[in-house]
């Protein structure tokens, strides 16, 4: 029996992936900046302090002082291809695109900021994907990022009659293709230096002290990634945690306060990496390969190394494509 003339167009059912990072502003301007600390600093899954008590402080002091000043720091770091996470995440995506051609549909979005993840799950449903697979591009599950890009996942399908298929990729800090990604970028990177490093220092985003407490496992992810790092590589790694925000106590140690400490400590040959990043970013390029090394040298140092993050290097393309195709078990014909 034919369908009548006005019947919606029936699709294949397709396959859609969407890679998700965290976001980023659109320009190093203050005003950009705002936009984007607004939206980010509003998420109750970011900053866990009720909403009657954060609100004064975010719009009060926050969103009037931070802006600028961050807005100066992305302008050092800032590229021809915009802000280096969306001018990677780009990348990323491309290469995806072209290793899952015929297999999936690959979109890229952003928790916060552009291109958002509504417009990304609404491009791959236009396009005939009924099975959609989010990858938040967090190796160590954290509320704050893992679970706040994944409810925003869900909240799309929740407006939605006829809803895709869902799965979310879980977090891989442990598994042996990032691992082995990992070793294989960093000692190449790390072969290439013209000094021996001393000590390798991994640095991980920080989080406040209570969401351990409170059962995040995302220290406890930091801590066994960095250990199968250091059985890989075959040596000893530093871990610490960077970026801190606010009053509260975040983990520990803190990145800057090793930093200073090295030289005295008789290292004054350091390399730094942070494998928690998926891309290169502000944390990265500023935070650490700016200010990070400063401080170092400030305090004695004389070699200072910063590691890329897997970025879209050939071992974060080979390790992405085969963690998605893995996740994808059911959905893609067995081959
Ligand atoms: C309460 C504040 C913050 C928490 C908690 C937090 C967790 C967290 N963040 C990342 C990854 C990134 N953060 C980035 C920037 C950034 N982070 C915060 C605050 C918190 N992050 C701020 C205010 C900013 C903006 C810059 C600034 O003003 O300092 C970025 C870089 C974005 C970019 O544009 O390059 C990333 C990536 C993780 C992984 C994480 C918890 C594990
Ligand atoms: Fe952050
Ligand atoms: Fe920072």
């Amino acid at each position: 029996m034919s369908r009548p003339a006005d019947h919606p167009p029936v699709l294949e059912p397709k396959i859609g992936v969407l890679l998700i990072n965290l976001g980023t502003p659109d320009e190093p301007s203050a005003s950009a900046v705002r936009r984007y600390l607004a939206e980010f600093l509003s998420d109750p899954r970011v900053v866990e302090i009720p909403k009657l008590a954060w609100k004064p402080i975010l719009h009060g002091i926050i969103l009037r002082t931070r802006p600028r000043k961050s807005a100066h720091a992305y302008s050092q770091v800032w590229t021809n291809e915009g802000s280096p996470l969306a001018a990677i995440a780009r990348r990323q995506s491309h290469a995806m695109r072209e290793r899952l051609a015929g297999r999936a549909h690959v979109e890229h979005a952003m928790r916060y900021g552009n291109p958002a993840i509504a417009a990304g799950i609404h491009k791959l449903v236009k396009a005939g994907c009924k099975r959609i697979l989010a990858v938040p591009l967090y190796p160590q599950y954290c509320a704050a990022t893992t679970a706040t890009a994944n409810d925003a996942v869900f909240a799309v399908l929740a407006d939605m009659r006829e809803q895709p298929a869902l799965r979310t990729l879980p977090p891989y800090y442990d598994d042996a293709l990032y691992i082995e990604a990992l070793r294989a970028n960093l000692q190449r990177q790390i072969d290439a230096l013209d000094f021996e490093p001393q000590r390798l220092l991994l640095s991980f985003h920080g989080m406040p002290q209570r969401t351990l407490e409170r059962g995040d496992p995302y220290h406890c992810h930091c801590q066994k990634t960095a250990r199968l790092i250091s059985e890989a590589l075959g040596r000893v790694v530093d871990v610490a945690f960077q970026s801190r925000f606010g009053r509260a106590k975040w983990l520990e140690p803190a990145t800057d306060q090793l930093l200073k400490n090295y030289a005295r400590d008789g290292a004054t040959r350091i390399a730094v990496a942070a494998p928690g990043f998926s891309a290169d970013c502000l944390e990265t390029l500023e935070e650490l390969g700016i200010r990070g090394r400063d401080s170092f040298i400030a305090s004695g140092g004389e070699h200072f190394a910063l590691l890329d993050c897997l970025n879209d290097s050939p071992e974060s393309i080979d390790m992405l494509e085969r963690l998605i195709v893995r996740e994808l078990a059911g959905w893609l014909p067995q081959t």
